[in-house]
């Protein structure tokens, strides 16, 4: 027998006055310790009954020294107490609980309105269209799950991949780089999309897609003020929005809305698009002003942000967008396309893109 086991079981005859079961058995021996003809322990006690152990603490001495071979003990009384010991296990990293940047791509410029069909699918592709045309690598997200349209604009069919069950592989058209959330639903499924779902959703549309290396995404909200806008600006780094409006003021009113949402929520806003500003005949080229004209200027001086650039509605972006081949692609040299390609330029030189 080890010297250390004949004191533990020589510790194990003494009693403990206060539990009644050996010392060992009631945890008072602590830290014991043998080192060559050394014996050292510790008797944790409740400092109230210091005196009750006192005399324990010489027996338990004595019932070391009486072991063969051991020449020195040392025994000392000290106080336990009644804080938890320290957790000195490591802690699992605090997740980052601000807006995180997606690796690879330098900037997320988001495309708003604050009605439904006012043109905020054309303009995204159309934009990402030429901002693919100067050269940009742009990728584009439809977080428009009720509706997606960036599939049928850019003229992508099929389903994205997932090879390994982890990653999205994301579609390709037009020198743009697009992935849509109405992609992760089967065809012609309705879906009910209750907020939690949608967060997740675009949470692993932005982190889990493969997007490669982008110097901008552009993700095409749902209209409106909702959890897809929030979960965006407050879980990813939007480094602008850009709202689209029609000239008409119930338009302008929910345009209003969702700059004070991006206010709010401290994205910064890189300015309004008049889309459908002046109508164009496509016969006769004559132009005439369906919802209004100029309304969107004044309301952005009024609001105090850049109006970024007036879009005719046209039945060539209509055809184009319906096509496929949005008309920066289709016409690029058409005054409609360049409209568009001079908002991209714009937004190149400004740093924004
Ligand atoms: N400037 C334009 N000239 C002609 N047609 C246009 C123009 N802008 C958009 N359209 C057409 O208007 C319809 C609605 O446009 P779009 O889908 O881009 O709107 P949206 O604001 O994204 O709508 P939703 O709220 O459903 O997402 C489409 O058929 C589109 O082709």
């Amino acid at each position: 027998m080890s010297i250390r086991d004949a004191v533990l079981a020589n510790l194990k005859k003494i009693t403990d006055p206060l539990s009644g079961q050996d010392i060992v058995a009631a945890g008072v021996v602590r830290a014991l310790n043998v080192e060559d003809t050394t014996v050292r322990f510790v008797l944790e006690i409740d400092p109230k009954h210091s005196d009750l152990y006192t005399p324990i603490r010489d027996v338990a001495e004595e019932a070391a020294s009486s072991v063969s071979g051991v020449e020195r003990v040392s025994a000392m009384l000290t106080a336990h107490s009644d804080k938890a010991p320290p957790d000195l296990k490591p802690k699992a990293k605090p997740q980052p609980q601000g807006p995180q940047a997606v690796p690879g791509v330098d900037r997320i410029v988001a495309i708003a309105s604050g009605k439904g069909g006012v043109g905020k699918s054309t303009v995204s592709a159309n934009l990402a269209c030429a901002l693919a045309a100067e050269g940009r690598r742009v990728g584009l997200l439809d977080a428009d799950v009720y509706g997606p349209s960036q599939p049928r604009m850019l003229g992508v069919s099929g389903r994205p991949a997932s090879p390994d069950g982890k990653t999205i592989l994301p579609l390709r058209n037009h020198g743009v780089t697009m992935m849509s959330m109405g992609l992760m639903t089967n065809e012609g499924q309705a879906v009910v999309w209750r907020g939690p779902m949608l967060m997740g959703a675009l949470q692993q549309m932005m982190s889990q897609v493969q997007w490669g290396g982008l110097d901008v995404l552009i993700v095409d909200l749902p209209p409106g003020t909702g959890d897809v806008q929030l979960t965006l600006s407050q879980k990813f780094q939007v480094d602008g929005a850009i709202v689209v409006s029609t000239p008409q003021d119930v338009a302008l009113i929910d345009a209003r809305k969702g700059i004070d949402m991006f206010n709010q929520l401290k994205t910064p806003i890189l300015g309004m698009i008049e889309n459908m500003s002046t109508h164009i005949c496509s016969k006769c080229g004559h132009e005439e002003h369906v919802f209004g004209h100029g309304g969107v200027a004044s309301e952005a001086a009024k609001l105090g942000v850049p109006l970024l650039g007036e879009i005719p509605l046209h039945l060539d972006i209509r055809v184009a967008a319906d096509g496929g081949a949005p008309i920066v692609v289709s016409k690029p040299d058409s005054a409609q396309a360049q409209a568009f390609r001079k908002i991209a330029r714009d937004m190149i030189a400004s740093g924004n893109a």
